[in-house]
């Protein structure tokens, strides 16, 4: 097909080398900027050293990941509406556009042609969602293999040539299978059609994503802020970017993602993060954190809050030189009505109150004719008797305290609880102890959240551009009210999968969920193909669905890697310690999973045998390839071998059941090449 002076690949990497020179030059360009004419003071060359410093961090050429990992021959030149320019960068000729390579960032040479095209930019979108049915006007799909640094391998597909027959692509495969170690990746390369829809959806609108185990449900969430960011990079810029995870090691695990794809301006948080108003000294039991975390609390808070509020009974008198004018009590009452219809904040009311007291003022001596001006309304209103009669009225609450005596005070709640809560549920919430101080309080994770919900009645919560909420279906009602709030301005995308819910209040219905965080008209998608998790592992795993998830669609895996796979009885700790050898002879990361009771015993065996672990979320290296993981931080981690200690443990590591089998499916869930079952005690009766 080639002779090899027109060989592709030796094209393909002249190319690559040529790509590369180009960045370099870009780099150099920037780091050559000279600032010291252009910034007229030193916070201004600040800010700009700052900016010159992240772009020239932004051009590194990374060694280890590819300039480019695909290419689109286009039939025709794409129109001017999908060219690059039409989101903001500069526009290009026409004619470059008949032949593009796609990677992780834009590289242009000298005289501004496109050398690398964004993944990102609208003439790539082709590149994940042609087909031969639908070509998009693509002539020629192209994917890249690459051996370390080196490209050594490229797969064509001719979209428009009806005689080809359509075939998966090894490449992609290869990319698939490919051993983890270290933090999680991109997958920029290889996002599916299904995946790409969600990543590019607009900015507008709220996505919540129903998927599986090893759907791709994180790695989808990652990429669409990554491609917000590209599309709306001002508006971003300036209304910021969150995603929220569920612990620590979690985040850990994710937080290169979105650095390796140039985007280092978003953050990372827990929702205990976003509400630590308090600090977290207690904990509930599963009955008080239901209630507490119930969306019906917001109606008790709000009721309490505004207890505060009473009417006034006195007139104003305000004293003004050797005049005193009076608000009567009525006209007092009309002003505070008014402020209570309206939907501003508590704090916010109470602000305007002490101008419209004093307006009242204003109008009666405009009456009798005078002619004040604002300063004499300012000043009235920040009188001695206005302020006294604001304070009697619409006095200051801290939110912390109003939490603090609806669970510490029994009349308090059962006055703004009744017909919202009944009996049994006011005892649940109740404390034990009353607490005397904020400071002293024994506050639970739930009470944070409430505090958080009582801040915002009284002033506006922050609102941010886009949030990316992972897995979801782990908050309560008034989580999701709490995450809501940091987006009613923005939009959101919502990953979760309803059979890894293992709270007591886990989500059990999106639109549901979706109601309490305020965005009823997100569009719920489903992601049914596994990246993670080999068939016959996936299969086992799926035996437990109808009893924790009744009516999901089981995940099939595209992994054509069959795996490992073994159930094996053991006698002792001795022969899961044997097991990780045997995983750790292979190559990528190993983790044993286990009921976090067990995670003791585990740990001495593994010290005895000299065998050097982890914790969830520490980044495996080649040296140190095992991580010991309890069951409860086994969510959204992965590994290549996975050992699963004693599963009826991990059943009966929590409250009741379901929420163990649920804790389960999540440990059976994790491996990527091989999972090994050990146990000593009898399997649930689920998994036969
Ligand atoms: N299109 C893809 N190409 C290659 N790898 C992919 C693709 N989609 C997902 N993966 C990989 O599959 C694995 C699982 O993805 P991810 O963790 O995002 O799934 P998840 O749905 O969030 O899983 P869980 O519900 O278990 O948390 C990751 O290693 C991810 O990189």
């Amino acid at each position: 097909m080639s002779t090899h002076v027109d060989d592709p690949l030796s094209r393909e990497r002249s190319h690559l080398a040529a790509s590369r020179s180009a960045l370099r030059a870009m780099r150099e360009d920037v780091e050559a900027l000279d600032i010291s004419d252009v910034s007229a003071n030193w916070v201004n060359a600040e800010v700009l050293a700052q900016q010159i410093e992240k772009r020239i961090k932004a051009l590194a050429d990374l060694s280890d990941t590819p300039l480019f990992f695909g290419r689109l021959d286009y039939l025709h030149a794409p129109g001017a509406e999908q060219a690059e320019g039409a989101e903001g960068e500069r526009p290009q000729p026409e004619a470059a556009y008949q032949t593009l390579h796609i990677g992780r960032r834009h590289v242009h040479d000298a005289d501004g042609d496109p050398m690398v095209i964004d993944w990102r930019a609208p003439v790539s979108q082709p590149f994940y969602r042609a087909s031969k049915k639908d070509p998009m006007g693509v002539a020629l799909r192209r994917r890249f293999g690459y051996t370390g640094g080196d490209l050594t391998a490229y797969e064509d597909e001719h979209l428009s040539d009806p005689a080809e027959a359509a075939k998966t692509s090894r490449l992609l495969q290869r990319e698939i299978e490919r051993p983890r170690v270290g933090p999680m990746r991109d997958i920029v390369a290889t996002i599916q059609p299904e995946q790409d829809e969600i990543v590019r959806s607009g900015l507008s609108g709220t996505v919540c994503v129903q998927g599986g185990p090893g759907t791709g449900k994180t790695a989808v969430g990652l990429h669409r802020v990554a491609f917000l960011l590209y599309a709306h990079r001002e508006r971003l810029a300036r209304t910021g970017t969150l995603v929220i995870g569920p612990n620590r090691s979690f985040l850990h695990y994710i937080e290169q993602v979105l650095p390796a794809l140039g985007e280092l301006t978003v953050q990372q948080a827990t929702v205990e993060d976003l509400v630590a108003h308090v600090e977290i000294k207690g904990t509930d039991d599963a009955t008080a954190a239901v209630v507490k975390g119930d969306a019906r609390m917001a109606r008790v808070l709000r009721k309490a809050l505004y207890s505060h509020v009473t009417m006034p009974s006195e007139p104003v008198v305000v004293v003004r030189g050797s005049r005193r004018w009076r608000v009567a009590a009525y006209e007092l009452e009309d002003i505070v009505r008014q402020l209570l219809d309206r939907d501003i904040r508590y704090g916010a009311a109470r602000e305007a109150l002490p101008q419209r007291v004093a307006h009242a003022v204003l109008v009666q001596m405009e009456r009798s004719g005078e002619a004040p001006d604002d300063r004499v309304q300012d000043a009235v209103a920040r009188g001695g008797a206005v302020k006294a009669a604001v304070k009697a009225v619409w006095p200051p609450v801290d939110p912390a305290k109003l939490v603090l005596r609806l669970l510490s005070d029994a009349e308090f709640l059962a006055e703004h609880a009744e017909g919202i809560l009944d009996e049994e549920e006011q005892k649940a919430v109740l404390w034990a102890k009353p607490a005397r101080s904020v400071k002293s309080a024994q506050w639970s994770a739930a009470d944070a959240v409430l505090v958080d919900e009582a801040t915002d009645l009284i002033q506006r919560t922050h609102s941010l551009g886009h949030v990316v909420l992972d897995e979801a279906q782990d908050l309560s009602p008034m989580q999701y009210r709490a995450v809501g709030r940091r987006c009613t301005t923005g939009s959101a995308t919502v990953l979760g999968d309803l059979a890894q819910g293992t709270t007591p209040w886990a989500t059990r219905d999106w639109q549901e969920a979706l109601a309490h965080l305020g965005k009823r008209d997100a569009v719920i998608e489903e992601l049914t193909a596994g990246f993670r998790v080999p068939t016959d592992v996936i299969t086992y795993a799926s035996r437990l669905l109808p009893h924790i998830a009744p009516g999901l669609t089981p995940v099939v895996s595209i992994r054509e890697n069959p795996g490992h796979f073994e159930v094996r009885n053991v006698t002792g700790t001795a022969d899961v310690v044997d097991a990780c050898r045997e995983s750790l002879r292979r190559e990528g990361s190993t983790g044993l999973i286990a009921a976090d009771a067990r995670v003791p015993e585990l740990a001495r065996a593994l010290a005895e045998a000299g065998i050097a672990y982890l914790g969830p979320g520490e980044e495996t290296t080649q040296e140190t390839r095992l991580t010991l993981v309890p069951a409860s931080l086994a969510k959204g981690l992965e590994y290549d071998y996975v050992v699963l200690d004693e599963p009826q443990a991990v059943v009966d590591g929590e409250p009741d059941e379901r929420t163990g089998l649920r804790r389960l499916y999540v440990a059976l869930t994790r491996a990527v090449s091989g999972l090994v079952v050990t146990y000593t005690a009898p399997l649930p009766p689920q998994l036969a």
